[in-house]
C-alpha cells in the first residue's frame, strides 16, 4: 500500500484546483501523440491525425484529452486506493484497448512537461517528487489488469 506524507497530499490537491482540464488534457494527449508517433494506431477512429498542426487542433483529440484528465482525477479523489480505483480501466486498455502498457508511461511524461511549463517556477523540485510519484501510482495501477 502507498503512503502519502500530508505535504504529498498537499501538493497533489493543489496541482489539480489549479488545473485546467481541457488545455492540460488536449495539450498532453497532443504531445504524446506528436512526440511518440507510434501511440496514434490507438485512435485511429479520431479523425485528422496527419501531422502536428492537425493533431492540435483535432476536436475528438482535445475531448479525449480532458476524458483522460476526469480520468486521472479518480486517482486524486482515491489516494489510498488507487489500484482498485484503476481495476476496470486498466482491464478496458489491456483487454478492449490493447493498449501498450508502456504507452501509459509516455502520457505521463507529457503530463508532467505540459504542467511544469504551465506552473513554471512554482513546480518546485519537491512538486516534482510528489507529482512523480503520483503518475508512477496511476501508471501501475493502470497496468495491473495485463497478463
Ligand atoms: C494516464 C493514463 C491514462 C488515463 C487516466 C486514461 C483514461 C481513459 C479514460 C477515462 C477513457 C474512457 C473510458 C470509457 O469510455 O469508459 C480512456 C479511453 C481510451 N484510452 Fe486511455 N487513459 C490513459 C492512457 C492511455 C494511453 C497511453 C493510450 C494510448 C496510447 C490510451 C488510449 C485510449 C483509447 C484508444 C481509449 C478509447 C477511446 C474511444 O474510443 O473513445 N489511453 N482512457
Amino acid at each position: 500500500m502507498v503512503e502519502w506524507t500530508d505535504s504529498e497530499r498537499a501538493i497533489i490537491t493543489s496541482i489539480f484546483s489549479n488545473l485546467d482540464y481541457e488545455e492540460i488534457g488536449r495539450k498532453s494527449l497532443c504531445r504524446c501523440l506528436i512526440v511518440y508517433p507510434w501511440t496514434q494506431r490507438y485512435f485511429g477512429g479520431f479523425g485528422n491525425l496527419y501531422n502536428a498542426e492537425t493533431i492540435l487542433c483535432n476536436p475528438l483529440i482535445a475531448a479525449h484529452g480532458t476524458k483522460i484528465l476526469h480520468g486521472l482525477d479518480r486517482a486524486l479523489k482515491n489516494m489510498d486506493d488507487i489500484k482498485n480505483t484503476y481495476a476496470e480501466l486498466s482491464l478496458l486498455h489491456s483487454d478492449k484497448l490493447h493498449v501498450d502498457p508502456d504507452n501509459f508511461r509516455l502520457l505521463a511524461d507529457c503530463l508532467t512537461v505540459v504542467i511544469a511549463a504551465k506552473m513554471g517556477p512554482a513546480f518546485t523540485v519537491d512538486t516534482q517528487v510528489a507529482w512523480q510519484k503520483f503518475l508512477s501510482v496511476v501508471v501501475s495501477a493502470l497496468g495491473r489488469q495485463y497478463h
